[in-house]
């Protein structure tokens, strides 16, 4: 058995082509959805996602602006780009790019976001409506790659009600808000989120029928600990240097024999990375809708 291949690349391209549409609608209300960036220091994977967040933007039409401070940059010079950003007219919505650079605190430079201008659903009062299960007029954004699984999954019709989805990996981008996002009423899924203290990780693997990966320790999830069938999203990415060719490579959490065990496979990369792109975009876009409702 080969898995089926849960198509990031694809799928994020059919999001976008429905997002052209509902911009074009508010254009022509004469709204026009933005997104700041705020990078700081030069990473290497941030910068490439960065670099991506701006090229869809101008793919599907979203106006957008690009913060970048160097990495010498200190925590109130980034305080001081947040207040920019949270006073500014034009910037609807943005993001803070993470990492930041160690010896900035990331939860405090989050909380400074202008709740009502955060894209990435990353603030505390967003995360906070993801507790509660807020729906309806005060629908918050929801994070990105949390989002962008349970897209993909739903656009390839992998059940998730009743479910067993075994999470690892707890950080705050995708493991934490995916285990509340897959409990919501709608979902319905019962998640277990492991971490580098589970007793046991593969056999709590072993009983999943949906497993996300998000770690970033290449090739941990091995072959013989899935389920013959289940559904594997391999989310974390480690960039590894070929000794030979000098050349960076990207490798992910799953290793590639478990694609003749799963039923679904989202591959790393091409998976979920343009899936977290599109979510955004999602959230930008669904913010303008509702600044024409208020
Ligand atoms: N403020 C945020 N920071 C971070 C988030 C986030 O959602 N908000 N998530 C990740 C990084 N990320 C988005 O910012 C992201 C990760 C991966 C991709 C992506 O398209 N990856 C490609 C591979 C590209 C490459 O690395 O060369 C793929 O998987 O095919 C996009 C965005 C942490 N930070």
């Amino acid at each position: 058995m080969t898995a089926i291949t849960l198509d990031g690349v694809k799928t994020a391209s059919d999001i976008k082509a429905e997002l052209r549409g509902r911009i074009a609608a508010l254009r022509s209300h004469g709204v026009v959805p933005g997104l700041a960036t705020l990078l700081v220091g030069n990473d290497p994977g941030s910068e490439t996602y960065v670099a991506g967040k701006h090229r869809d933007c101008a793919e599907v039409g979203i106006g957008s602006l690009r913060i970048d401070l160097p990495g010498s940059a200190t925590s109130a010079d980034v305080r001081a780009a947040i207040k920019d950003l949270n006073n500014s007219r034009e910037v609807t919505g943005y993001i803070i790019q993470l990492p930041l650079p160690v010896g900035h605190n990331e939860n405090a430079m989050l909380e400074l976001i202008d709740p009502s201008k955060d894209a990435d659903g990353l603030h505390p009062t967003n995360l906070g409506r993801l507790v509660l299960g807020i729906e309806g007029e005060l629908r918050s954004p929801l994070p990105c790659t949390p989002a962008g699984i349970v897209e993909l999954l739903r656009r390839y019709d992998v059940p998730i009600v009743g479910k067993k989805v075994v999470v690892v990996g707890r950080g705050l981008t995708v493991g934490r808000p995916l285990g509340l996002l897959f409990t919501r009423k709608g979902l319905d899924a019962t998640v277990t989120l492991t971490h580098s203290r589970t007793v046991d990780l593969a056999g709590e693997v072993r009983r999943a029928d949906i497993v996300v990966a998000a770690v970033g320790v290449p090739h941990l999830i091995q072959a013989d600990w899935i389920k013959p069938g289940a559904a594997v999203l391999d989310v974390g990415i480690t960039r590894v240097q070929d000794p030979l060719t000098g050349k960076g490579r990207l490798t992910g959490d799953v290793h590639p024999d478990v694609a003749s065990v799963a039923g679904h496979l989202s591959p790393n990369p091409r998976g979920v990375g343009p899936m977290t792109r599109a979510m955004l975009l999602s959230n930008v876009v669904k913010a303008a809708e509702q600044s024409l409702l208020a």
